[in-house]
């Protein structure tokens, strides 16, 4: 038997990241999961009745004027004494606009947010409130079951964003955010939550400049960091000294968006739940696993990132390999994340140190079909002329142990390929 998952398209979701948004400090973790003056626990899992991914609506019609938006500029939102701004850090790119503002809209639109919250843009990019509200404004979904109000909420939402431009390694320019964020709080006691979407390489400086200049000093402060930790393991290791310069470990969240997709959660339940599936779980009745990620789009401006990381730190090396841990792990003592974890470890400690000769590179040309054009991966302005970073990659994997011997276990990624599927 081969064995070869299929993964859906994305549900707006995040990890194990129950604290992130909960009111409670670190010294009164008996109330994690309650959002301050919010109605409900919090759980933020945002699939729609199905199980399925939020659907998309038609979106707001872009807004010529501000007057089209519910101004919430130091309006009283809610009866609560304490606010909550989210900071996303790199608001012009690729992950903010398809991601995270879409899902933070739809916290808002399940009522999972707190009553007096509020969003930040920050990145070096020049743009107004207006401007950020519009390019916002292109992205918002609401659920098909639940149209009422979907308009009325996004305009709300909307009114509730904010941008402040600035450079990832000024202290001046986070003082300046501060400002505005203060500004906007009024007063109130504040939770602040950093969103890292941009490369790795500028994390540390966006967290000395934010946990020095912009951190809160009536709530908490937390980061969430986004994958590749790091280039390498030397670098990672950099990182997460340096982030904790600045930070204490509760205070930063690590977000790997595929732990959040429906069929990668199911994974771990559909096997140690079913007992017809864990016997047939070894190099007795599976051949190979295959492990595919097809893009049928380009990097498309996201070259500044990507150019430097390429496809195996961007895909390989986190998302699928998560998931092939989840899927080889021996049954853990439970299904806590602590006990998970260590025996992931497990796997990778037993993995067979990958031999160039089991992978192939490559990289996606330029070619027109049925009159269309179709840019190779150096076409894109934000790619150097000269670069041989890889956008494709395939590798046989092994892993030495008693389930496993033998058993390849195959992962391919690529960008720009003719299809696009997670199998
Ligand atoms: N795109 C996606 O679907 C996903 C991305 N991620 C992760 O999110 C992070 C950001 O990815 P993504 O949004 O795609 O990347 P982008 O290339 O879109 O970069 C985000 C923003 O960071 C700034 N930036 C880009 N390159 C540089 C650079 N070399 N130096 C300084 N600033 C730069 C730009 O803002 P400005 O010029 O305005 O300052 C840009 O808009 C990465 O860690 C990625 O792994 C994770 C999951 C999914
Ligand atoms: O982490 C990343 O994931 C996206 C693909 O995510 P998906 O949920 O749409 O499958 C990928 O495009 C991006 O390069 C990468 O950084």
């Amino acid at each position: 038997m081969t064995f070869t998952t299929h993964f859906s398209h994305c549900s707006t979701s995040c990890n194990d990241n129950s604290k992130l948004f909960s009111s409670s400090s670190r010294s009164s973790p008996a109330i994690h999961y309650r959002f301050s003056g919010s109605r409900r626990l919090c759980r933020y899992r945002i699939n729609s009745a199905n199980g399925n991914p939020l659907k998309a609506l038609p979106s707001l019609p872009i807004s010529e004027s501000a007057a089209d938006y519910d101004y919430d500029d130091n309006v009283e939102t809610g009866d609560s004494h304490s606010t909550l701004s989210i900071t996303v850090v790199g608001a012009s790119g690729d992950l903010a606009k398809k991601k995270i503002f879409p899902a933070l809209f739809a916290l808002y639109y399940e009522d999972w947010l707190p009553q007096n919250f509020r969003v930040f843009g920050y990145a070096r990019t020049k743009m107004t409130d207006e401007e950020l509200r519009n390019m916002i404004s292109r992205t918002l979904t609401c659920r098909v079951d639940k149209r009422e109000d979907c308009e009325q909420k996004m305009n709300n939402f909307l009114g509730r964003c904010f941008y402040q431009a600035g450079q990832y390694s000024s202290e001046e320019h986070f003082a300046e955010l501060d400002t505005k964020l203060k500004e906007k709080e009024g007063g109130k006691s504040s939770n602040r939550l950093f969103y890292l979407s941009i490369p790795p390489n500028i994390f540390v400086d966006v967290v000395r400049c934010a946990s020095l200049r912009a951190s809160s000093a009536t709530g908490w402060t937390r980061v969430i960091v986004e994958k590749p930790f790091g280039r390498d393991s030397e670098s990672s290791a950099e990182l997460t000294k340096c982030l904790k310069q600045y930070l204490t470990e509760e205070q930063i969240f690590r977000i790997d968006h595929y732990l959040g997709k429906e069929l990668v959660e199911n994974l771990s339940v559909l096997r140690f739940s079913n007992r017809v599936f864990e016997p047939l779980w070894s190099r007795d009745y599976i051949r190979n696993v295959q492990l595919i990620f097809s893009e049928d789009f380009g990097t498309e401006g996201r070259g500044g990132y990507f150019d430097n990381y390429g496809i195996i730190r961007d895909i390989m090396q986190n998302h699928l390999l998560q998931i092939l841990t989840l899927f080889a792990m021996e049954t853990p003592v439970s299904l806590d994340a602590e006990d998970i974890r260590n025996e992931k470890v497990k796997v990778l400690r037993s993995m067979k140190t990958l031999q160039l000769e089991d992978v192939t590179l490559g990289q996606y040309k330029g070619f027109s079909k049925g009159g269309k054009l179709y840019p190779g991966y150096t076409d894109d302005p934000t790619v150097p002329k000269d670069s041989i970073t890889p956008t494709f990659a395939a590798a046989a994997l092994f892993i030495n142990n008693a389930r496993w011997d033998g058993v390849p276990f195959l992962m391919k990624a690529g960008k720009a390929l003719h299809t696009k599927r997670v199998v």
